[in-house]
């Protein structure tokens, strides 16, 4: 899409600039349809580099499908359609010339279930690189499934069974190993979709010490239930309903000051 070309929307509420730093990922006046529903309107967003933001919003409100407007996941589901300016570094990741195979090497993302393929973790980590040709021998391999796995805080824990498949794990040593898989191809973007919904509370707290740890590295964007685990995360929140976003701020002031009703509606428990 021709940057000109598209009709610049009123902003959505609320999307401070970053202390003049340019957005790693931008949408302006982002839409999504389901047929003829639609269930995102003209999102304007800027997200970070090195930031974790959190979507929070009630179940429904279109966190998950704006999420997958950013990595292009959308163009899978045949009856979904996307409009609108979403750019990663500046560049429209919907142009006709782009990969989107590459795309999604830039941007990876870390499901809700955790969804190893039924390989041993060692293929599980080397799938990815070995198909885009980052792996030429042995040893580029063993540093990539070790580098891999240590930056997801799984390596002490499976180095003597890389051979045993990644289902074997228990479910949050699964999403470790899912979340290994997505570093192993240097994204620069992670997103992650309720990574811990189906997670116990100390598989759940290893995933958010991992997610703090990860941001030194990568960009990433959290959709969560969670507003604890959005607190806890991340340094930027948009709270979605309805399919617009209604405020994106720094996440304490999201959660001690927000700007709208229906945010403060949100945090305070009255709906949702
Ligand atoms: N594949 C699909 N086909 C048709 N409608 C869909 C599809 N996926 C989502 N929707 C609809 O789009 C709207 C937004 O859904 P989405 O899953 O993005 O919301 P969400 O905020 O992530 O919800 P939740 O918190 O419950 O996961 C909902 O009305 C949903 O029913």
């Amino acid at each position: 899409m021709d940057q000109e070309s598209i009709e610049r929307p009123k902003q959505t509420a609320g999307t401070p600039l970053l202390e003049g730093r340019p957005p790693k990922v931008a949408s302006r006046g982002a839409n999504v349809f389901y047929g003829d529903k639609q269930a995102i309107k003209e999102v304007s967003l800027d997200i970070g580099e090195n930031e974790v933001t959190a979507f929070i919003g009630p179940s429904g409100c279109g966190k998950s499908t704006f999420l997958r407007c950013l990595n292009r996941m959308n163009d899978t589901i045949d009856i979904c359609r996307v409009s609108g300016d979403i750019r990663l570094d500046g560049q429209d990741i919907y142009d006709k010339s782009v990969d989107v195979v590459e795309l999604r090497t830039r941007i990876g993302m870390v499901f809700q279930k955790p969804n190893p393929f039924p390989k041993s973790i060692m293929e599980n980590v080397a799938y990815g690189p070995r198909i885009h040709g980052m792996i030429t021998d042995k040893a580029s391999l063993e540093e990539v499934v070790q580098g891999s796995l240590e930056r997801a805080g799984l390596w002490e824990e499976v180095k003597d069974r890389l051979d045993t498949p990644g289902t074997g794990l228990s479910g949050g040593q699964q999403q470790r190993l899912c979340i290994a898989r997505a570093i192993a191809v240097h994204p620069e973007v992670i997103l992650m979709d309720e990574p811990c919904s189906a997670l116990d509370p100390i598989a759940t707290a290893k995933i958010e010490e991992l997610i703090d740890e990860l941001r030194e590295n990568f960009t990433i964007v959290i959709v969560t239930h969670s507003m604890q685990q959005a607190a806890r995360v991340s340094q930027r929140t948009a709270f979605f309903h309805l399919g617009e976003l209604i405020e994106c701020n720094d996440t304490e002031q999201i959660f001690t000051n927000p700007e709208h009703k229906l945010t403060q509606g949100y945090i305070t428990g009255r709906f949702g």
